[in-house]
């Protein structure tokens, strides 16, 4: 994907996006505790508006590990979802290919933020599709975790809709810890099935 460009007089000036794999990030080996291919990866946590099962509106995004450092995710767009009428609102498609793209953390055992998130909408997405992603990681350097994926219409093989790059940060569980109300960590405290962690993990 090009990056941006500006004209200086005559000469055209390109500048690298900052989810451009930068010289030196590899791309790491897959971790021999990383899910199997075909695994349901878990929503990480049950109110998560992207996966979890108790945001009544949300994209309850279903996310399978496959090979390699890559995943695939379908939610279907409903009317909670429009933007124009009847259209997936593009934020929301956003939403989606980012939790995508965060959930490569499942694969690589890091807990990962969104840093940048960089997306193109190519097609419209009408209420009743059902959006088939794929998201996979291009490249490691640090805490930096560079990924992409996209969105295709109703198949595995559908008319690409929606494309994102991502620049991702690792982050230890304290990020979550530190930042969150106080009555989202006792409710957590009360029922820790409201979280769902990788077993190597411990919270609280
Ligand atoms: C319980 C559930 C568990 C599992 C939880 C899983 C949740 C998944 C949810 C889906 C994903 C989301 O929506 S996450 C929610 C949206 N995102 C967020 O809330 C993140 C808000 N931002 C932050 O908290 C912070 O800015 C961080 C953590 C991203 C970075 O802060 P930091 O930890 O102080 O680290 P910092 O040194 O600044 O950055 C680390 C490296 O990344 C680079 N870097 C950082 N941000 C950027 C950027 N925007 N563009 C370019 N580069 C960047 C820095 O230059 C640096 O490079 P170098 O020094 O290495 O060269």
């Amino acid at each position: 994907m090009p990056g941006g460009s500006h004209r200086v007089g005559t000469v055209r000036v390109v500048t690298p996006l900052r989810t451009d794999l930068p010289p030196g990030a590899q791309l790491p080996p897959r971790p021999a505790n990383a899910p199997a291919p075909g695994t349901v990866l878990p929503s990480h946590y049950v109110r998560c508006f992207a996966c979890g099962d108790q945001s009544a509106h949300g994209l309850h995004l279903r996310v399978d590990a496959d090979a390699g450092l890559a995943l695939c995710a379908t939610f279907e767009v409903t009317e909670h979802h429009q933007g124009a009428p009847g259209l997936a609102h593009g934020g929301l498609l956003s939403c989606a290919l980012d939790e995508a793209l965060g959930a490569l953390g499942h694969l690589t055992r890091t807990s990962l933020v969104t840093g940048r998130l960089e997306t193109d909408f190519l097609r419209p997405v009408p209420v009743g599709t059902v959006l088939h992603l794929s998201a996979r990681v291009e490249g490691v350097l640090g805490r930096r975790v560079y990924a992409s994926g996209e969105g295709r219409l109703n198949s595995p093989t559908g008319r690409v809709a929606v494309r994102a790059r991502g620049l991702f940060v690792e982050v230890p569980m304290e990020h979550f810890v530190t930042h969150a109300r106080a009555e989202d960590i006792q409710a957590i405290e009360q029922d820790p099935d409201l979280i769902r962690l990788r077993e190597h993990q411990t919270i609280f």
